[in-house]
């Protein structure tokens, strides 16, 4: 079974096609997406993420079909974003936790001993009691990866999960989604150097994929457009 297959996909927000003839079959465990602004990344990784339909084309994420499996989806992946903020929903950074494992329906024991495991693993059981809108933005950042990752999901989406983190704290969540913890990984990222690190990579250009393999390479066809200049402003 491929990770991502995707096959003449398209997707249409409003009167635009933001992602246009995008054929994809890959089955690496991380994945990097990049690409210059506005090329389609974002859309890329709602798509995988269930949170917009492919308005073209098939889509089989982890086998399953968003358009027709969408239930079973959202509960084997998990996706994070840049901005933690929109994530957060609980008072304290414990219940905040359990909050993600309410569908699970785990009983009050097994959720306590989930949502210190998960705590313990992103360095935040110190702060279980913490308001959890009262964090740093690094803080947040691990709570909403704590969160996502305390559901055990199959596939984490993440997208520019990095951008407004220190050196450290990008490091650390860096570190914490690509480690081997039983999950695949898709990455938006404009750091070309944590590309680097997934085991395959994907460049976006104009709304659809340019380049599709080692990381290396794709980076260097990412270099290649941008010193010709010819990806649009
Ligand atoms: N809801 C929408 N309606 C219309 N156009 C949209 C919508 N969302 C995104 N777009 C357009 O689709 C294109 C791709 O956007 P997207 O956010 O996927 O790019 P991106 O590669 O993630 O960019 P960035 O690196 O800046 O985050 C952009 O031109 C954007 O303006």
């Amino acid at each position: 079974m491929s990770g991502l297959l995707l096959t003449g996909v398209g997707v249409r927000l409003g009167d635009v096609d933001v992602l246009h003839d995008v054929d994809l079959d890959l089955d690496a465990r991380t994945v990097a997406v990049i690409g210059e602004n506005g090329s389609g990344k974002s859309t890329f990784a709602r798509l995988l993420g269930g949170l917009v339909p492919a308005s073209a084309g098939g889509v089989r994420i982890l086998g399953l079909d968003p358009a027709r499996q969408a239930g079973e989806l959202r509960r084997r992946t998990a996706v994070v974003f840049s901005n933690p903020d929109a994530q957060i929903i609980m008072p304290t950074v414990q219940e905040d936790v359990a909050f993600s494992l309410r569908p699970e329906r785990l009983g009050r024991e097994a959720t306590a001993s989930r949502v210190a495991e998960a705590l313990d693993r992103f360095g935040l059981t110190a702060l279980a009691d913490h308001p959890s809108h009262d964090l740093s933005g690094g803080q947040k950042q691990l709570l909403a990866l704590c969160g996502a990752f305390v559901r055990r999901p199959e596939l984490v989406v993440a997208d520019e999960p990095t951008a407004y983190l220190d050196a450290r704290n990008a490091r650390r969540v860096a570190d914490h989604l690509l480690e081997d913890a039983g999950h695949r990984l898709v990455l938006v990222t404009h750091d070309l150097s944590l590309a680097a690190r997934c085991d395959a990579a994907v460049l976006f250009a104009g709304g659809t994929i340019d380049a599709v393999g080692e990381p290396s390479e794709v980076v260097a066809a990412y270099e290649r457009l941008l010193a010709e200049g010819s990806l649009p402003c």
